[in-house]
């Protein structure tokens, strides 16, 4: 299978301590993939690598059907390449209602820099409909954001991120602060949008991990310790002895 992301021997050292080791791995076009591994090994410095807030010292991030180093691009041009990132905690606007957040986006991903002048056309409504219909908001179009619980912020800014249509959207611990309902319906937008692009979710609730039903990767000391079915990494004695057995 061709790749859409190959990590290529990265490594990086802040201040003499190695982060990341040496890191390899792989994510296909639409691929869900789950990263876990103990606090310290690395999950967010590897995202912020991919992402350019990071430079490695050593190593290759090669993206696309050209396999173009994304080591050395910037933030925003990588953005563009077609990488989304969420992190942990939601940043919508809380002023602006679920529609706007969402035109928002949408007209930031058509490039339309000025805010005065643009008008929404009947397929960018259309769109928006569709979006907030994908992450459960369709009730919820003309409530201020600032009103909606914690897990609808998380799900609007999911929202958000898809309306730049990203062919890799990495996730930082979605699960984290949501009721039991809200994790389940998050699973269920996660395993959705990753049927058209990769989505790379980090997350430490096994539970939540296992729902995602795809392959997951471990780190540790910024390395991959093991790579498969939740199952199958789960009964590796390593992972066992540095992550889940703590
Ligand atoms: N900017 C930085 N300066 C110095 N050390 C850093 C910096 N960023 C990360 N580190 C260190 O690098 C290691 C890896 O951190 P990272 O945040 O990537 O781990 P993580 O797997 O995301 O952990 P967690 O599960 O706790 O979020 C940690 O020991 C951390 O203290």
């Amino acid at each position: 299978m061709s790749q859409l992301l190959e990590v290529n021997g990265i490594s990086v050292t802040f201040d003499g301590f190695r982060a990341i080791n040496n890191l390899s791995f792989n994510i296909g076009p639409a691929e869900l993939r789950a990263i876990i591994g103990p606090n310290g090994a690395g999950k967010t410095t590897f995202m912020d690598i991919v992402t350019g807030k990071t430079k490695p010292d050593e190593g290759k991030v090669l993206w696309g059907d050209m396999s173009r180093n994304l080591v050395g691009m910037n933030e925003a041009r990588i953005a563009q390449e077609g990488i989304g990132r969420k992190f942990q905690k939601p940043t919508v606007f809380e002023d602006q209602s679920v529609e706007e957040n969402l035109l928002m986006a949408l007209r930031n991903a058509r490039g339309a820099f000025s805010v005065l002048f643009w008008r929404p056309t009947d397929a960018d409504m259309t769109r928006v409909r569709e979006l907030a219909a994908e992450i459960g908001l369709a009730n919820e179009l003309s409530r201020k954001s600032g009103e909606l619980s914690h897990g609808q912020k998380q799900w609007l800014e999911i929202g958000m991120l898809l309306a730049q249509e990203p062919k890799l959207l990495l996730v930082d611990e979605p699960a984290a602060g949501m009721t039991p309902e809200e994790r389940e319906h998050t699973t269920d937008i996660l395993v959705e949008a990753a049927k058209t692009r990769a989505v790379v979710v980090v997350e430490h609730d096994m539970e939540f991990v296992r729902r995602l039903n795809c392959k997951v990767t471990v780190l540790h000391e910024g390395s991959v310790l093991a790579e498969g079915s939740l199952d199958h990494v789960t009964a590796n004695q390593q992972v066992i002895d540095v992550y889940l057995g703590r």
